[in-house]
């Protein structure tokens, strides 16, 4: 997959999504894709985050990565987002990342972009796909190219069994309660691989 560009761009409170993040972004390096990792920027104010312990310790020890930005959008092939459930649609930190992009939309530059994405939730039904929609709704308005696993692959099936792209439960602890770390390998292979036809033709 030498060549293919992917940006993936996550939001993360307590870790889940910015480890999947750090699967997707492992398994990219491996297959030679260029990357960027990269946060939306935290919009919730500083005393919501400070009444949780696990969203202030994951918000400090993340500081280091690089806030998310139009130029991730324009310079990249493919679009990888994580994010967890918020009453069943994306959290408002990706959702106004997503909202500040109107230049690029308005100037055709998020068309054809290859675009998949991952999730978590609480609950094994509460909201998983209806949160994958959401952000794939967007998606549809930008023009891009939806990939999503399907049941492509039978790591599939031991990590929940979500076509619409990988996603776990989380416990109140926020222990994973799936194994989902080789599916989201598979899903950003499988991106990879849909990029780089892209780019051929
Ligand atoms: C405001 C809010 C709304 C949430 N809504 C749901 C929900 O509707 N269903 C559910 O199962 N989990 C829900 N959750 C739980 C989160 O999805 C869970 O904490 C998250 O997936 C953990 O991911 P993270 O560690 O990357 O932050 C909600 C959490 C918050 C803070």
């Amino acid at each position: 997959m030498a060549n293919v560009k992917l940006s993936i761009i996550y939001y993360s409170s307590t870790g889940t999504n910015y480890q999947m993040a750090l699967w997707a972004k492992e398994k990219a390096e491996q297959s030679g894709a260029e990357v960027r990792l990269r946060k939306a920027k935290e919009l919730a104010p500083e005393f919501a985050i400070e009444q949780n312990p696990a969203w202030k310790k994951h918000y400090d020890e993340t500081q280091h990565v690089e806030e998310a930005s139009s130029d991730d959008i324009l310079w990249a092939d493919a679009l990888l987002f994580s994010a967890p459930s918020r009453f069943g649609t994306m959290p408002s930190q990706l959702k106004q990342f997503l909202d500040i992009q109107g230049g690029l939309w308005a100037n055709g530059k998020t068309v054809n972009k290859v675009v998949s994405a991952m999730t978590s939730a609480q609950n094994p039904h509460g909201g998983q796909e209806a949160t994958l929609l959401s952000l794939y709704t967007s998606m549809m308005h930008w023009g891009t190219i939806i990939v999503t696993p399907g049941y492509t692959d039978p790591v599939l099936f031991g990590a929940g069994g979500n076509p619409y792209g990988t996603s776990v439960t989380v416990d109140q602890n926020g222990n994973m309660q799936e194994d989902v770390e080789d599916a989201v390998k598979h899903q950003v292979a499988r991106v990879l691989e849909v990029a780089s036809k892209t780019l051929e033709s």
